[in-house]
Parts: structure tokens; sequence; C-alpha cells
């Protein structure tokens, strides 16, 4: 029997132990840990995605301040904005939600936000550290964090001798994902648009991450048989069964078919979604214990 990674009960456990370790630190005498979410135009996925984390923020107990700027916002004003962030003794964690809008140049802003309080894991130092192998000091970047917690469910810490195929090289997935897997000893391929033959690369692949944006791209004879597969694909498609305009969610692999061939598949939504939000907020409280002096809990 296939196991259908059930991300929502693993962020659920997550975002426990970040409560308590919030409320740990408050009732010893600490300020709430705060985050700041920054995002900029009105593109509806992603006022969804924000207002997701400010929920989930609040409900961990921490201070959540949502920052909405127009459209037209100026790479200047967007700057003094995280900078203001960065001087502020309140706050622990800043996340700036991409893609920013075409005008603005999103590198410069993410490389001016205080590496100890970037909590999507994409500033230089955070991405160093990571690909030095020190993943005790840094900050991980959200998503390949929680997709290493669903693989770890299957695999336990050690995938000394597994082959690892993750599709998508980009800074914000690909690239850190590849680092975990190669961290916990997995023989790591990264494929993207110019590799050669993926279906053929994917059928040597124990453990299959698929990250690109291409609504079910990988299909049933890609897979090795008993592959751990993990989807990190969001697409919005027409479902026309659901009513006339109507859109559902899948992710970049076709479930239905590939399912009965995994050992253990994670769905889209209810897989690495959750756990990304629930990343997000353990970044945040790692944060907040570091600038207090306190030993900060690990996820
Ligand atoms: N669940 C979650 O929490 C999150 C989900 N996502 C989702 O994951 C997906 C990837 O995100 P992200 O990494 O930011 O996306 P990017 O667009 O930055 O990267 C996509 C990657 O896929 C590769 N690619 C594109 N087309 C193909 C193809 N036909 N064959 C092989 N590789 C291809 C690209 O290759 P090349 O580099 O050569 O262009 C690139 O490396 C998206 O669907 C996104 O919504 C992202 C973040 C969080
Ligand atoms: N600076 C930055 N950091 C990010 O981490 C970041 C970002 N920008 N921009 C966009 C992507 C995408 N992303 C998701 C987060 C949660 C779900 C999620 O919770 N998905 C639910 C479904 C949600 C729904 O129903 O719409 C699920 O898969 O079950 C999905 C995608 C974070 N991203």
């Amino acid at each position: 029997m296939t196991v259908v990674i059930d991300g929502k009960a693993a962020a659920a456990s997550v975002i426990e132990a970040v409560t308590s370790a919030a409320t740990t630190l408050e009732s010893s005498g600490h300020r709430k840990p705060g985050l700041a979410v920054v995002i900029v135009g009105d593109d509806p996925a992603s006022h969804a995605y924000v207002s997701a984390k400010s929920r989930m923020a609040k409900q961990c107990g921490f201070n959540s301040i949502q920052h909405t700027l127009p459209e037209e916002t100026s790479q200047e004003d967007l700057m003094a904005l995280v900078a203001a962030l960065n001087a502020d003794p309140e706050i622990d964690g800043i996340l700036v939600q991409l893609p920013l809008p075409k005008h603005l140049d999103s590198e410069p802003v993410i490389q001016s936000i205080l590496p100890e309080k970037d909590v999507d894991g994409l500033h230089v130092v955070n991405a160093g550290k990571l690909a030095t192998g020190d993943l005790k000091t840094g900050l991980l970047s959200c998503t390949p964090a929680g997709a290493m917690i669903l693989v770890r469910q299957i695999h336990g810490k050690d995938l000394s001798g597994l082959n690892a195929l993750v599709i998508g090289r980009s800074n914000l997935f690909g690239k850190p994902m590849a680092q975990l897997l190669l961290n916990a000893s997995a023989t790591v391929t990264i494929g993207h648009s110019k590799s050669r033959d993926l279906p053929e690369l994917a059928r040597q692949a124990d453990i299959l991450v698929a990250a690109v944006g291409r609504a079910e791209m990988v299909k049933a004879d890609w897979l090795k048989p008993g592959a751990t597969v993990i989807d990190v694909g969001i697409n919005r498609v027409a479902a026309p069964e659901k009513g006339e305009g109507k859109f559902k969610l899948v992710g970049d692999v076709a479930f239905a078919e590939c399912k009965p061939i995994a050992k253990a598949i994670s769905p889209v939504p209810g897989g690495v979604g959750p756990m990304t939000i629930a990343m997000l907020m353990a970044n945040t409280v790692i944060a907040a214990h570091r600038r207090a002096g306190v030993a900060a809990p690990s996820f």
C-alpha cells in the first residue's frame, strides 16, 4: 500500500512545537516573536498566501505585521521599508513575498534583509551556510526544509545509498533542496529545462522531488517502482467538473497514475504547501530565540 504523505498533519505538529517554544520564550520574560510580511501589488494568489501566513503567525502567538504596498512602489521605497524593518527591535523575521511586480528587482531587496532576519533563507549568507554544510547557525529556505521533514518520515535522517533527483534549480527551492539531500548523504542529481531525458534520470531515483511549475509533468512511467515522490509544484488548472470558470490545484506529478507505483507520495494540495508555512513559523521562532540570546529549538 502506498503511503500518501500527510503534509497537513506534519505541519500541525511543527506548528504545535513552534507555539510551545514561543509561549516558553514569552513566559521567560522576552517579547513575542515578531514577523513582518511584505507584499507588493495585488496578485490574488500572493495575497491568499500572505494572509495564510499572517493568520498562522497569530495562531502561533507571534506579533504579525503585514505591509501591503501598491503595485507602483519604487525600488527605493521597498528598500527603505526593509531597512526600517531591519532596524526595528520588535521584528525577528522579514519575508518579502515573491514574485515582485516586473519593474522591481528582487535580488537587491533580498540581499538587503539582515541575514538573521531572513526567514525565507534566501540571503547569500544563509544560502552559503547551507552550501558549506552549516545547517545550525543560519536560516534554511522554508519549502526545502519542509520537504526534507516529509522525506525523513519515510527514510529517516540518513539517505546513504539512495539516489535523489530534484527537478528544478531555483534559488528558492531546487538548489537548497539538492543541498539538504546531499547533506543527508543521498546521491543527488539536479534536472532542469536543459536536461536530456528527464524520464530516464527519474527512473534511477529512489527519491524524486518535482519543483517545475508544469501541471502533472511527471508520469507513471518516469518512476522507479517503490520510489518516494515529493511534489512541490502548485499549478492552478481549469476544473470544469466543479462548475464553469472553476479552478483546482494540481502538482507537477500526475498523482493518480503515479500513486500505485510509488512507495510514498505527497499530494497537492495537502503535501509540501502546508509545510512551507509551518517552516516559516519555525524560522521566525528560531530567529526570535537567537535575538533573545536563548538556545533555539530545532525542527
Ligand atoms: N509548495 C510550496 O510551498 C511552494 C511551491 N512552489 C512551486 O514549485 C514550483 C517551482 O517553483 P520555483 O522553483 O520557484 O520555480 P522557478 O520557475 O524559479 O523554477 C522552475 C525550474 O523548473 C525548471 N523547468 C522548467 N520547465 C521545465 C521542463 N519542461 N523540464 C524540466 N525542468 C523545467 C526550470 O529550469 P531552468 O532553470 O532551466 O529554467 C527551473 O529550474 C512552482 O509550481 C511553484 O509554484 C514554489 C515554492 C513554494
Ligand atoms: N518569499 C517567498 N517565500 C515563499 O515561500 C513563497 C513565495 N515568496 N512566493 C510563492 C511561493 C509559493 N508558496 C506557497 C506557500 C504555501 C502553499 C500552501 O499552503 N498550499 C496549500 C494549498 C493552498 C490553496 O488551497 O491555495 C497546499 O498545497 O495544501 C503553497 C505555496 C510560498 N512561496
